[in-house]
């Protein structure tokens, strides 16, 4: 019989939105593959360090070092470079160098993906949409990455062309609530009555929502009950109201 819980449905894999800020990322390889690893992980912030003869760079990752958006070591991986490093991400047309490089890794226990190799591969990456603070990630998980690709290309273009701004403006609202309500035991109500802006609001709405509107917004600031953009934008709290809730 079923619960009343979620069925599980292993195999798959675990999708997060891994912080790397403060981590420092070695990417053995310079070639097409590795330029393409180093844009995702230069987009997260990461400190990104570049294993490759030089002789071996192409053109865009020799921009990335040229322009000191890397550290990088011109020759081939040695065991030392793995010294002080959160992550390794190889691509590599060298198969062995890429098996023992990942053998080290195991036994650092520091995660690593080996370029196309899935069973050397702590994780996989995925194909990704981005528009400003919005990433969406398809992953197939191994079954067909170009597959990834065209269900990507398919949801992105299904979204509403403004939605990044809209999740933009919602962030920095978010903020400014959380000035006006700081309390920890608020969390709840601050949260229900954000999620009544995201519901209430239209996307449209959220993108042109400017500074000035979010302050008066938040003058109005009740929990449980949202006002329209256009009441905000009157200025005056509607007969709902009694009065601005001010903390
Ligand atoms: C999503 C994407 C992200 C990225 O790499 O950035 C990605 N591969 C991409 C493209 C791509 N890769 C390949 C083709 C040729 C067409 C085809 O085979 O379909 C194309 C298409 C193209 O180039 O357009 C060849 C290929 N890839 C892997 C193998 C080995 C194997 O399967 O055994 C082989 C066969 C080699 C061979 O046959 O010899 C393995 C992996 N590739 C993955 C990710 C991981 C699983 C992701 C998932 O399943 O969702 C995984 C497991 C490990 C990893 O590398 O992390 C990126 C698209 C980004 C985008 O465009 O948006
Ligand atoms: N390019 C693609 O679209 C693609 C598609 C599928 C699979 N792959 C696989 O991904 C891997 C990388 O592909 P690519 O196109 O970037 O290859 P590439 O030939 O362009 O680059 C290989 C890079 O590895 C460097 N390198 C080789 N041995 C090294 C070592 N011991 N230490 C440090 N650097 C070393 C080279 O200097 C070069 O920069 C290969 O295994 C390839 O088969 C690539």
């Amino acid at each position: 019989m079923k619960g009343p819980f979620p069925e599980i449905q292993g195999g798959g894999s675990l999708l997060l939105a891994w912080q790397v800020r403060t981590k420092r990322i070695l990417v053995v390889g310079g070639g097409e593959v590795a330029a393409g690893r180093i844009v995702n992980i230069l987009n997260a912030d990461a400190k990104v360090t570049v294993v490759s003869p030089r002789a071996g760079l192409n053109d865009e990752v020799a921009y990335r070092v040229d322009q000191k958006q890397v550290d990088y070591i011109d020759r081939k991986f040695e065991p030392a470079d793995l010294d002080g490093v959160d992550m390794v991400l190889t691509a590599v047309d060298d198969i062995e160098a890429s098996t023992q490089i990942y053998k080290l890794c195991q036994e650092k226990r520091i995660p690593a993906n080996i370029a196309d190799v899935p069973p050397e591969c702590d994780f996989y990456f995925g194909s990704v949409h981005r528009d400003g603070p919005l990433q969406i990630m398809v992953s197939t998980n191994g079954n067909g990455p170009k597959l990834a690709n065209i269900v990507r290309r398919q949801i992105a273009a299904s979204l509403p062309y403004n939605i990044g701004a809209a999740v933009q403006r919602v962030g920095m609202l978010r903020r400014k609530l959380r000035k006006v309500a700081p309390l920890p035991e608020e969390g709840p109500k601050r949260m229900q009555w954000m999620s009544k802006v995201c519901e209430q609001w239209t996307l449209d709405e959220l993108c042109e929502m400017t500074e000035e509107d979010m302050e008066a917004l938040l003058g109005f600031y009740k929990p449980g009950t949202v006002p329209s953009l256009e009441t905000v934008r009157l200025g005056e709290p509607d007969g709902a109201y009694d009065g601005p809730f001010l903390i």
